[in-house]
């Protein structure tokens, strides 16, 4: 892209209005409307709360999608965009029931194979259990009606809870320190030991024992890990001997006084406070931060740097952690280059790179990532293959040819527990239950919409999975208008300065610009927001995994 603003103002200007050109065009193409089904929908079963008021419709997404697309640095003009989008979304668009191949049911235009046998222990509430792994080619899997933002993020944390309910017998391994950095603890970690196990100096000076002046006991002082030496382990009333910060002080010590408050005199005999010396001043109590049995940290709390550091400090070795959950990622897509300056129409895989990190971020074990060609019988297999606990694939959420996430999904017999997100970007997105215990985000491949698709669905599920705390989202308020969409919530990558969010630019669902100079998204509600407005933001998980 030409970096000369001017120019890139133009740019999007001309693809701005080419948009809204096909987004007007298309209010007057009218949608199939599919034919009515009594069965029952999974995912809506799941819980009534999660049901959306009235069903939404099933947008036009290439129209909306080329809008946003263009966008991502010209911000002023959505409004305007948006209105005339969605005066494109007002005809007759309604379709909550499709296969998870997004057809409507009946149109013939794959064939899904034979139905599967009826699972029998697995009811239509089951979130968790799809069909078994490498099941026989089976019928169309029945989508939900797309869900909001909150709806899906629920709906991803129920699926993963109920996967835990049932493998909550799995025993939780103790595991030594260094192995459990990054790991959620499985019980809470109570105290070994009083803390500190000893009344401790603070300072560098002299234990002291009653009022001064002093006498200092000839030849003794206390180093940290050594015992008083040259005296019988306590300090008489009027005594003094030299002490070091961490040391135990002797029994019958009042005070510290610090070296910096003292002075010694009559050829190294006396000491004389230089201000007054308070009752126990400078002496760490033992048991002043915990007692033995103490509650430190709770279950779920992530081992970071200083719970290793809090768990030695108590005297553990070793701690009971839940095991990260296994993750194995897809991307897939034929013009996709794993090194290199892209050419000739090819581009870069930035997924592939990024996903791992961010997962690992997660608390999640990544056992490949995976470039896939774009032939349905090469994904077929490779899903149908994956062992684990979360299967993640990029690209082909959407409806072109070659886009064969949903077609393959219903070929697996996998049921779809969030089909489409009112979310920009990365309506797309989808979560499925695949095999026991396992499923399958699909996140789009639009790389800003599959960063959406990864902290919208992916990222809680993945939390219960870890036995991790649900971390609640934080709210700042945002230092100027945040432009939303009209329905649908947007998450839109943000810097925090001075407390406050400031919306970044090129943000479309092409860009990385936006969140890789981003410290968080912010969840803007439809309609967008007010300057001053408290906004929900999403952290981003931080590469490395070190959660430090
Ligand atoms: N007819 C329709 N077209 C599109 C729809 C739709 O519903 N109907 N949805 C649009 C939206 S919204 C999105 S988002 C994308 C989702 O597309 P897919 O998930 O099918 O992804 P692809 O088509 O494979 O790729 C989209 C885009 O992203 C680039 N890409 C893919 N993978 C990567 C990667 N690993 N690294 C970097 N870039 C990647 C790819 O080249 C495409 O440009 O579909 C819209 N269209
Ligand atoms: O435009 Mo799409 O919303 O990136 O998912």
């Amino acid at each position: 892209m030409d970096s000369d603003p001017d120019a890139v103002e133009a740019a999007y200007d001309a693809a701005f209005d080419q948009a809204l050109a096909l987004a007007r065009a298309h209010t007057t193409t009218p949608h199939p409307r599919p034919a009515p089904t009594d069965a029952p929908d999974p995912a809506s079963a799941l819980a009534e709360e999660d049901a959306p008021e009235k069903p939404r419709e099933a947008y036009d997404w290439a129209a909306v999608y080329d809008a946003e697309d263009e966008t991502g640095g010209a911000e002023a003009r959505t409004g305007d965009a948006w209105t005339a989008i969605e005066e494109a979304w007002t005809g007759d668009v309604p379709a909550t029931e499709t296969r998870a191949d997004g057809t409507p049911p009946g149109d013939g235009r794959r064939d899904a194979g034979p139905v599967p046998p009826h699972r029998d222990n697995a009811s239509a509430e089951d979130t968790t259990h799809g069909p078994d792994r490498r099941a026989a080619p089976s019928s169309r899997s029945r989508s939900a009606a797309v869900r909001t933002w909150e709806e899906a993020r629920r709906i991803a944390l129920r699926a993963a809870r109920e996967t835990v309910a049932r493998t909550a017998a799995r025993p939780v391994p103790l595991l030594p320190l260094e192995e459990a950095r990054g790991l959620a603890l499985a019980e809470p970690l109570t105290a070994l030991t009083d803390l500190p196990s000893f009344d401790t100096s603070a300072m560098d000076g002299w234990a002291v024992a009653g009022p001064g002046p002093w006498r200092l006991l000839p030849g003794a002082k206390v180093l940290a890990g050594h015992q008083l030496t040259g005296a019988d382990g306590r300090l008489d009333d009027g005594a003094a001997v030299p002490v070091a910060t961490g040391a135990r002080v002797p029994g019958g010590t009042t005070g510290v006084l610090r070296s910096e408050h003292g002075e010694v005199t009559a050829e190294g005999t006396r000491l004389h406070a230089l201000r007054p010396l308070a009752q126990g001043e400078d002496i760490r109590p033992r048991g002043q931060e915990c007692r033995t049995g103490d509650a430190l940290v709770d279950e779920g709390v992530v081992v970071t740097a200083p719970v290793l550091g809090l768990a030695a400090a108590a005297g553990y070795d070793a701690v009971r952690a839940h095991p990260r959950p296994t993750a194995e990622i897809f991307v897939l897509g034929d013009e996709l280059l794993g090194k290199g300056i892209p050419t000739d129409g090819l581009i870069r895989d930035a997924l592939g790179p990024m996903l791992p990190a961010w997962l690992d971020a997660l608390g999640t074990r990544v056992l490949g990532v995976h470039r896939l060609r774009d032939e349905e019988d090469c994904l077929a297999e490779a899903l149908a293959a994956s062992e684990a606990d979360l299967v993640l694939t990029t690209g082909g959420t959407a409806a072109g040819p070659v886009d064969h996430v949903r077609p393959v999904l219903s070929r697996l017999g996998a049921r779809l527990l969030v089909d489409g997100v009112a979310v920009r970007p990365g309506h797309p997105m989808l979560l499925a239950a695949t095999a026991p215990g396992q499923h399958l985000v699909g996140l789009p491949g639009n790389p800003l919409a599959a960063v959406a698709g990864l902290l919208t669905l992916a990222a809680p599920l993945l939390a219960v999975l870890a036995g991790r705390d649900e971390l609640p989202l934080a709210r700042l308020p945002l230092a100027e208008r945040a432009e939303g969409h009209p329905r649908d919530t947007r998450l839109l990558p943000v810097r925090v300065h001075e407390g406050r969010l400031c919306p970044l630019r090129y943000n479309g669902p092409a860009m990385l610009r936006g969140i890789a100079n981003a410290d968080s998204l912010a969840v803007v509600p439809p309609g967008g927001a007010e300057a001053g407005t408290a906004m929900e933001v999403l952290d981003l998980p931080r590469a490395g995994g070190c959660f430090t």
